[in-house]
């Protein structure tokens, strides 16, 4: 098979296995939980776990122990590709759900599972209606104990490095004043490049960061906080990837 069709084949595998699966993991969450609610992403996490397998796709995970703060937190990581989906399931702690742009709930099934399992979707077309949506999360997720995960570089970017972080996470956390907990995944170029039509098996490293706390942060600190939480995790991000010229994981 040429490189394009295999691609082309993987992709659409992947593609049904996701349509598939949340129309199964829907009835499952309906009949358990009766709706939409975090508890459903239990659930979808057992399930998308299984994918992994069907890839050839290996994750060694570090640190964590760094989800176990008490009570809501804000989750940032890096954004590379649709198949994040699966790495972020690998890790997801308990209370957790995702923010996501409204697209994602218009995919069928997908759009089902992400809508019941509490996924926030924002307008990325309007700013002031996101900013509304991610300040009344900052205070539901103090008022009902749950983390947030946001990709705070806003898009999907598979090129070894982060793209400038987006300021809303880092709002969301001083406003909840709650702590940042950075998840940084290893680059995927070496197994995946949409551009090359190369996806073949892989690891993941992936590694869960100490809690950055807020506490007593104000709006003036957002940068310094998003500066901050930008370069250890693209130090991160190159250690885990040995990047050439950068430092190499010793493990
Ligand atoms: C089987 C299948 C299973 C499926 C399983 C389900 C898994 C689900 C997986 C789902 C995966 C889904 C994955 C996905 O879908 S990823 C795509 C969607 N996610 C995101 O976009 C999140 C990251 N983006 C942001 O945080 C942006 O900042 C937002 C979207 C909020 C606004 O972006 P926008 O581009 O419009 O504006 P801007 O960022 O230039 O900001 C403009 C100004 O406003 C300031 N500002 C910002 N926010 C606040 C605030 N709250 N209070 C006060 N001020 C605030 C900000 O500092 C700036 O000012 P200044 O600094 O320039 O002065
Ligand atoms: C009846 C309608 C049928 C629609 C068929 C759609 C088929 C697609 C099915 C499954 C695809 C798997 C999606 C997994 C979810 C991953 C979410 C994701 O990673 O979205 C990208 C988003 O973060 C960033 O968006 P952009 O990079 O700005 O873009």
């Amino acid at each position: 098979l040429s490189p394009t069709v295999n691609f082309a084949l993987r992709i659409s595998f992947y593609c049904a296995l996701c349509l598939v699966v949340s129309a199964l993991a829907a009835v499952a969450c309906l009949l358990v939980n009766g709706g939409r609610t975090v508890k459903n992403m239990r659930i979808i996490k057992a399930f998308v776990k299984t994918f992994k397998y069907f890839f050839g796709l290996r994750f060694e995970v570090k640190g964590l122990e760094n989800f176990k703060v008490e009570g809501p937190a804000l989750i940032v990581s890096n954004h590379q590709s649709i198949l994040d989906m699966m790495g972020l399931m690998e890790v997801l702690p308990d209370n957790c759900v995702q923010v996501g742009k409204k697209e994602l709930m218009y995919m069928g099934s997908v759009g089902l599972i992400m809508y019941l399992g509490g996924v926030i979707f924002i307008n990325r077309k309007s700013t002031s209606s996101a900013k509304m949506v991610m300040s009344e999360v900052a205070k539901t997720m103090v008022t009902e104990n749950t983390k947030v995960w946001v990709y705070p570089e806003g898009t999907r970017n598979c090129t070894g490095d982060l793209l400038p972080f987006k300021k809303g996470a880092f709002h969301l956390a001083v406003q909840a004043q709650v702590p940042v907990i950075p998840v940084v995944y290893s680059s995927f170029t070496t197994f995946y490049n949409p551009k090359t039509k190369l996806f073949t098996s892989g690891k993941i490293k992936v590694e869960i960061l100490p809690p950055i706390e807020t506490k007593g942060l104000t709006s003036d600190d957002v940068t310094d906080l998003s500066d901050r939480c930008f370069s250890t995790m693209r130090e991160t991000l190159f250690r885990l990837s040995g990047h050439p010229g950068e430092a190499k994981d010793s493990s």
